[in-house]
């Protein structure tokens, strides 16, 4: 299919990430591959600086910044519409749309809240938007939803700012005026202070634990202001992850290979994503697990060979795209996301049709 020599592969990270990342090291794995890491100009057009064989990219910030309407942010999300709906032979990690939906949380929620985990012992603790400023309104609104005390108010915007990581916990109804709008409102699910990531890269997956808050119990105590950063990164060591000595006697599930395994399948097919991180915690007493948050492209901190995962999605995603364009109609039921369907949507798609829950 290659009408050249080289294959490029078309990137954007923001500064942070690369750094973070640590991504000339990519560049030596790309190399030894036969591919050419070109970083995208947002700023100009994208056709003077490919052709490109792939399109890998972290575009929450600026998907975010376009949802509210920022001009410039708005102007670099269509280059790029516009290249893939150009370019239907390059294929994109992740799709646009897909990043989209994760970009609002009572979105994502609500999108893995109907893919049938429920059976297999894994649920989304109840949710509820939270879109006015009225108290009466929002305590009914809570009480319609079965969202109970203590709960942890979260920004709806899940991705693109620091502001998105401002959550809150909520223990009783005068701690329901600390919540604002829009903002998503999740019951607390007690889990002895373990949280467990489930890092994505297409088909495989690594599982690392971190520190997470502990328990917590409906009480007329103030409303707790926290950074979700200060709690659950590796080396975070926040007060409130120290459990209270009653609740050190309590015993912590360790989870379990094949139930992983399964939120993955499930996640990526309803979510057509490659490129993910999964927060799980292990729900005291019942054993269920609870998927409290979803990530775009995370940090992948301890994923271990992190860089030959991705050139092997890379290769992974070339090979099937290929497929997919020379027999688009052999629809195997498996809803992939690939970005043929990607760009199915995206041709459909409006200039105000930024966001589709
Ligand atoms: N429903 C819940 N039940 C129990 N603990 C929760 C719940 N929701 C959030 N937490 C706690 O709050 C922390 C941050 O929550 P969450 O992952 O939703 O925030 P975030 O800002 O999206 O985090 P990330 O940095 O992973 O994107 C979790 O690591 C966990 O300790
Ligand atoms: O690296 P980025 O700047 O993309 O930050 C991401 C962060 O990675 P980091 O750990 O390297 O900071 C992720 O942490 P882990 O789940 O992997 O722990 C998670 O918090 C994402 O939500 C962040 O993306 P954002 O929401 O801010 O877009
Ligand atoms: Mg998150």
């Amino acid at each position: 299919m290659e009408n050249k020599s080289t294959k490029v592969i078309g990137y954007w990270l923001s500064e942070k990430k690369t750094q973070k990342l640590n991504w000339t090291e990519f560049n030596f794995v790309c190399r030894k591959y036969g591919f050419e890491l070109v970083k995208l100009d947002l700023s100009r057009d994208l056709e003077e600086q490919g052709p490109f064989t792939v399109i890998l990219h972290k575009l929450t910030d600026i998907i975010a910044l376009a949802i509210q309407g920022d001009p410039e942010a708005q102007a670099m999300i269509s280059r790029v519409e516009n290249y893939i709906k150009c370019h239907p032979e390059v294929a994109i990690i992740d799709p646009l749309e897909s990043v989209r939906k994760l970009l609002d949380r009572y979105c994502s929620y609500s999108f893995i809240h109907d893919s049938g985990l429920e059976k297999a012992n894994v649920f989304i603790p109840s949710f509820v938007e939270l879109t006015s400023n009225d108290f009466e309104e929002n305590l009914k609104t809570l009480r319609m939803a079965g969202v109970n005390f203590p709960f942890v108010c979260k920004p709806s915007v899940a991705h693109g700012s620091s502001n998105a990581h401002k959550l809150r916990m909520i223990f009783n109804e005068e701690g329901v005026k600390d919540c604002r709008p829009p903002c998503v409102a999740q019951s607390f699910v007690n889990h002895n202070a373990v949280l467990y990531k489930i890092y994505l890269v297409g088909d495989e997956h690594f599982l690392v634990e971190r520190p997470s808050l502990k328990n917590f119990y409906p009480s007329d105590r103030g409303t707790i202001f926290f950074d979700s950063h200060d709690v659950s990164k590796a080396d975070s060591t926040s007060s409130l992850s120290i459990l209270d000595p009653d609740d050190r006697e309590l015993s912590t599930i360790q989870p379990e290979a094949s139930k992983l395994q399964q939120i993955v399948r499930v996640v990526r097919r309803k979510l057509g994503m490659s490129l993910m991180g999964i927060d799980v915690v292990i729900e005291n007493g019942s054993g269920r697990y609870g998927i409290i948050d979803i990530n775009a492209y995370p940090g992948y901190d301890g994923y271990p060979n992190f860089f030959q995962s991705l050139m092997n999605l890379i290769l992974e995603m070339i090979n099937q795209h290929n497929c997919d364009l020379i027999s688009p109609g052999d629809d195997s039921g498996f809803d992939t996301g690939d970005s043929s369907d990607e760009k199915k949507k995206q041709s459909a798609a409006t200039e105000d049709s930024w966001f589709n829950c």
